[in-house]
Parts: C-alpha cells; sequence; structure tokens
C-alpha cells in the first residue's frame, strides 16, 4: 500500500551561531517513517528531540537539508505550484501555542475564511455559514459570540478550538496536532483531545500527534501506531499497544515506567531503570554510536559507544534500534 507520507532518510541541519562562530547542528539524523491513510500516528520524545521539526518537514514548512518527503508517492519539493498549493491544502498543522499561532490583528472570522477563500473551499457567498458551522463544530457555541471576537478575548482553550476550526477549513488528508494541549489549563486537556479524536474519525482524516506525554498519546491515539524519538533519530517504532506492552528499546522502557500509576502504592514502590546518567546529552552535539548510549542501562562496552545501531523489525511491525537486539 502507498503510503499517505514517506520520509526516506531525512535529515535536517540548522546553522546556528554568529558569523564567527558559526556551525551545524543536526535536529534529524536520517529518519525514515510511513504514515497510512486513516491512521494515527504518535511521536514521542523529550524536548528539544525534534518533533516539531519533524511535524514541519512533513507538513513541507521546512526543507530537509538531505533525503526525501513524498506525499501520495510525489516529492513535495519537487511538485508544480498547483500541486504544491493542493500539498498545502492538505496536511494542517495545530500548534503548540494557541496565544500565537492566531493572528492577533484579525477577527475570528477573517481567521477562519482567509483560507477558505484562498483555496476556494466554499463559494463567497456562503462563507459566513460555513465558518458558523465550523465554530459550533468545536464547540464554540453560539457562533455568533466568537466570530467577531479578537483572539485576546478568548482563552487558551477557546483559541485551540479557533486554530482546529482552521486546520479543519480545508478538509486536509493529514492533520499534524504538535503539542496541542501542552499550554492549555490541565482542566480543558481531554475535551480538547477528545475533540481532536472525534473529528480525526468524523472526516476521515490520518492524524500525527506529536507529544512528549505518553499519557495524553494513550489517550487521542489509542490502536495507533507510535514512533519514539530520541536525540534526532527514530528509536522506536510500532503499535501503541505493542510499544506500551512490550516495549524494545530502553529510552522507551524508561518513559513508560515513568507514566503515573492511578494506585500510589504502585508508584511508591515501582523500580524505575537505573540510568548510568541522569545528563542529557545536547543535540548539537549527540553522542557517537547509539545516542542513548550516554544513559542506557544496559550498555554495551565498545558497541554502543561505537556503532549506530540500525531499525529493525523485532517482531510483526514493531522496530527498534538498539544493540541488544542486533546481536541475537
Ligand atoms: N530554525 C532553527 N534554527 C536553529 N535551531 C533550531 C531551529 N528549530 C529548532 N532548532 C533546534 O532544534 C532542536 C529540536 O527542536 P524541536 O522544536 O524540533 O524539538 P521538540 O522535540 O519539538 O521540542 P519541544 O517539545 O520543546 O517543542 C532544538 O535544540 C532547537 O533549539
Amino acid at each position: 500500500m502507498q503510503p499517505l507520507v514517506e520520509l526516506r532518510d531525512v535529515i535536517v541541519e540548522f546553522k546556528v551561531g554568529t558569523y564567527f562562530s558559526r556551525r551545524v547542528v543536526r535536529v534529524l539524523n536520517g529518519i525514515n517513517f510511513k504514515i497510512f491513510d486513516g491512521e494515527t500516528v504518535g511521536v514521542v520524545g523529550e524536548s528539544g528531540c525534534g518533533k516539531t521539526t519533524l511535524a514541519r518537514v512533513i507538513a513541507g514548512i521546512i526543507k530537509p537539508s538531505q533525503g526525501k518527503v513524498l506525499f501520495q508517492g510525489e516529492d513535495i519539493w519537487n511538485l508544480k505550484s498547483s500541486e504544491y498549493r493542493e500539498f498545502r491544502k492538505s496536511v494542517q498543522m495545530i500548534h503548540q501555542d494557541p496565544y500565537t499561532s492566531l493572528n492577533p490583528m484579525h477577527t475570528i472570522f477573517t481567521i477562519l475564511s482567509r483560507p477558505i477563500l484562498k483555496y476556494g473551499v466554499i463559494d463567497k457567498s456562503n462563507v459566513r455559514e460555513y465558518v458558523a458551522k465550523l465554530l459550533t463544530r468545536v464547540g464554540l457555541t453560539p457562533p455568533e459570540d466568537f466570530m467577531y471576537k479578537y483572539p485576546h478575548q478568548l482563552s487558551g482553550g477557546q483559541r485551540q478550538r479557533v486554530a482546529i476550526a482552521r486546520a479543519l477549513s480545508l478538509r486536509p488528508k493529514l492533520l499534524i496536532a504538535d503539542e496541542p494541549v501542552s499550554m492549555i489549563d490541565v482542566s480543558l486537556r481531554v475535551d480538547i483531545l477528545k475533540l481532536i479524536s472525534e473529528l480525526k474519525k468524523e472526516f476521515g482524516m490520518t492524524l500525527l500527534y506529536i507529544t512528549h506525554d505518553l499519557a495524553t498519546l494513550k489517550y487521542i491515539a489509542g490502536t495507533g501506531r507510535l514512533a519514539v524519538m530520541y536525540l534526532g533519530e527514530i528509536v522506536e517504532i510500532g503499535s501503541i499497544d505493542k510499544v506500551i506492552e512490550n516495549p524494545l528499546h530502553p529510552y522507551t522502557q524508561l518513559l513508560i515506567s515513568a507514566l503515573p500509576e492511578p494506585d500510589p502504592k504502585i508508584t511508591r514502590t515501582k523500580q524505575l531503570p537505573k540510568l548510568r546518567s541522569l545528563d542529557i546529552p545536547s543535540i548539537a552535539n549527540p553522542p557517537p554510536g547509539c545516542r542513548f548510549h550516554t544513559r542506557c542501562p544496559y550498555y554495551i562496552e565498545d558497541t554502543c559507544n561505537k556503532v549506530k545501531p540500525k531499525l529493525i523489525e523485532v517482531e510483526r511491525e514493531h522496530y527498534v534500534s538498539c544493540h541488544l537486539y542486533t546481536r541475537k
């Protein structure tokens, strides 16, 4: 089956520093990744591991320094302008920060109607009705109470609902939600996650959900797949159930064992894997070999610190890059 999105050996490098101390930081290091039509894929990893960069590469906002990004089999950086326009319409993103993702100078009506008119989704005469429908669908009712307000007049949760309506307005094939609830009040998070998950089903979209919080991922992605990132690389990928029940990579094991337990007794007695070091290396200066070796409890001298492990299939559709499995 042709994937909706495919990343082939994607490398992203940024130039950082001033003129005299300019250097290159590799933020994505050889990503191979497929997303299939209709599925939900979660990407989890700690802050700064390259999740947003991955999302932006898939959305066509950042051009990879090397490698290819294919959408429906076509290299997005070789598309004709009309095809590129169609691609940009098909892939929509909900950003982390609802306070900066909406233009503060425009009313909600303008924010929602502009992309609709730009891409000719609906006839001009029907725009008001369409915007009202969108607002209602994302729970901003009655829509007249929100349409002519400015973003600063709304709460964080309401703004994120507007951002969801904006993404939805173009009827995208792929919705990328980049930590959509991390800056929203805890009490509102479940409602927003529920809304995204319902809309995904209702509109038959494919969903890429990015988070550093595995607990919210289980909530939204349920039966989908999960990719675990560590310092710019995917270290494990498989169905969410398999990865959570049988995490293969020591880093994934660590993430899962750190999940809060409903029973405080279990939390008190739970043994977390003993890490070699608590320091998280910088993505600007990653360790050689396996990037997790400086922290890994199962570190193998002369292998993990020297050889980069390949992502291999250990059980059906469950991939991991770790020397513990390549040696078997
Ligand atoms: N345009 C850029 N120029 C230079 N460095 C960048 C740029 N964009 C991202 N980075 C760096 O790349 C690294 C990965 O950033 P990214 O935002 O992709 O991580 P993340 O996993 O999404 O983190 P968070 O969860 O904190 O948002 C960070 O060290 C960041 O500072």
